[in-house]
């Protein structure tokens, strides 16, 4: 398959890798001014992957566009100025896979909701979600991860060709639920960075429990399958995420408390926004997320707030 993936970051270069491997013809896309693209154009590495000479290098967004499979993993707020960019060059016949765990502040959507504003009936989108690391596919470590459409066909396209020894696919069959739980494992994985910078490791056992369960309520609420926060969106992240030393949501939760500064992407510091929206559009109650909120934007002290959810009305497990 021919295959562009716009984003040369962490994420969309290890997928520009790991799709080469498996026989495709891959092109990367990052724009001129991105610093990855340009260590990329000089050296072929960003220190976390080399690049092979397969694999063509393109600053130029309508090259890009050629592909019959458009792979996506860029920054979830930067998503809608991306389309933007592509509107006038009236894509069709195009199948996207978003390779993102967010959503959207300013609109409170999930990601495909975004791209359906962008696409047209010809054009098909999927996502890729699941636990990974760069470091450790690189290294030949294998992992699941789960595909997701609304396209029957897409899914089992994507599914079959993109498949091997490194990445075991399973189909998705909850959009909403996927999503959901994709972009809110950054944020459990933020309050497991917070407990880590507190000494509190022992509690990330019931920050799995506990976070799974407010999830999956929101899922539900959201007319999702509840039973999507125990798959490998989210509760099979949880590895990858609120244990792994490579999660930079994990990282970016330790250093705040820490008081150090953190400048890679943490999708969870954003995702925490729209998730308390909507725990207000849909009545669910979230106690983890509002506590992270309530440390990152409110000022509040991460172990009073801690306490806080210590001291909630006593309640059934389910
Ligand atoms: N296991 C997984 O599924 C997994 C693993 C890591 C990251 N991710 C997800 O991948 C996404 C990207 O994360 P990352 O760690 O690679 O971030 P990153 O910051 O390393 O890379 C993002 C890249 O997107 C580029 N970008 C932003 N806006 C763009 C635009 N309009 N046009 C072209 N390029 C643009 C940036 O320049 C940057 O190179 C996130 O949503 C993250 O959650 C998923
Ligand atoms: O490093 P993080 O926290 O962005 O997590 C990366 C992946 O989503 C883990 O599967």
């Amino acid at each position: 398959m021919k295959i562009s993936v716009i984003g040369c970051g962490r994420w969309g270069s290890f997928i520009a890798w790991y799709l080469d491997r498996k026989g495709h013809d891959v092109s990367l896309y990052g724009r001129a001014s991105s610093k990855h693209m340009k260590e990329f154009q000089e050296t072929r590495t960003n220190g976390l992957i080399t690049l092979p000479e397969s694999i063509g290098l393109t600053a130029n967004l309508e090259e890009a566009t050629k592909a019959e499979v458009i792979v996506i993993s860029v920054n979830s707020q930067g998503l809608r100025a991306l389309m933007t960019e592509l509107a006038p060059l009236v894509l069709r016949d195009k199948i996207f896979v978003l390779c993102m765990k967010g959503m959207e502040i300013s609109t409170g959507k999930r990601l495909t909701e975004v791209m359906a504003e962008f696409t047209d009936a010809t054009c098909k989108t999927a996502v890729w979600l699941g636990p990974g690391h760069v470091q450790e596919f690189y290294k030949g470590i294998p992992n699941c991860m789960v595909i997701d459409s609304q396209e029957e066909e897409v899914k089992e396209l994507l599914i079959q060709n993109f498949s091997n020894d490194l990445i075991r696919f399973y189909y998705g069959n909850d959009l909403i639920g996927n999503e959901i739980g994709g972009a809110a494992k950054n944020v459990i994985g933020i309050a497991a960075g917070m407990l880590d910078g507190l000494h509190l490791s022992s509690l990330k056992g019931a920050l799995m429990s506990r976070g799974t369960r407010e999830v999956s309520r929101l899922i539900k609420a959201m007319g999702g399958n509840e039973l999507s926060a125990y798959g490998l969106c989210h509760l099979g992240d949880y590895e990858a995420t609120v244990f792994s030393p490579f999660s930079h949501n994990r990282t970016f939760g330790e250093s705040f408390i820490r008081g150090e500064a953190y400048t890679d992407l943490a999708e969870g510091y954003y995702t925490v926004k729209a998730l308390m929206a909507l725990s207000e559009t849909y009545g669910v109650d979230l106690p983890i997320t509002e506590a992270v909120y309530a440390v990152l934007y409110e000022g509040k002290d991460p172990k009073e707030t801690l306490n806080g959810l210590f001291v909630r009305s006593l309640k059934e497990e389910f």
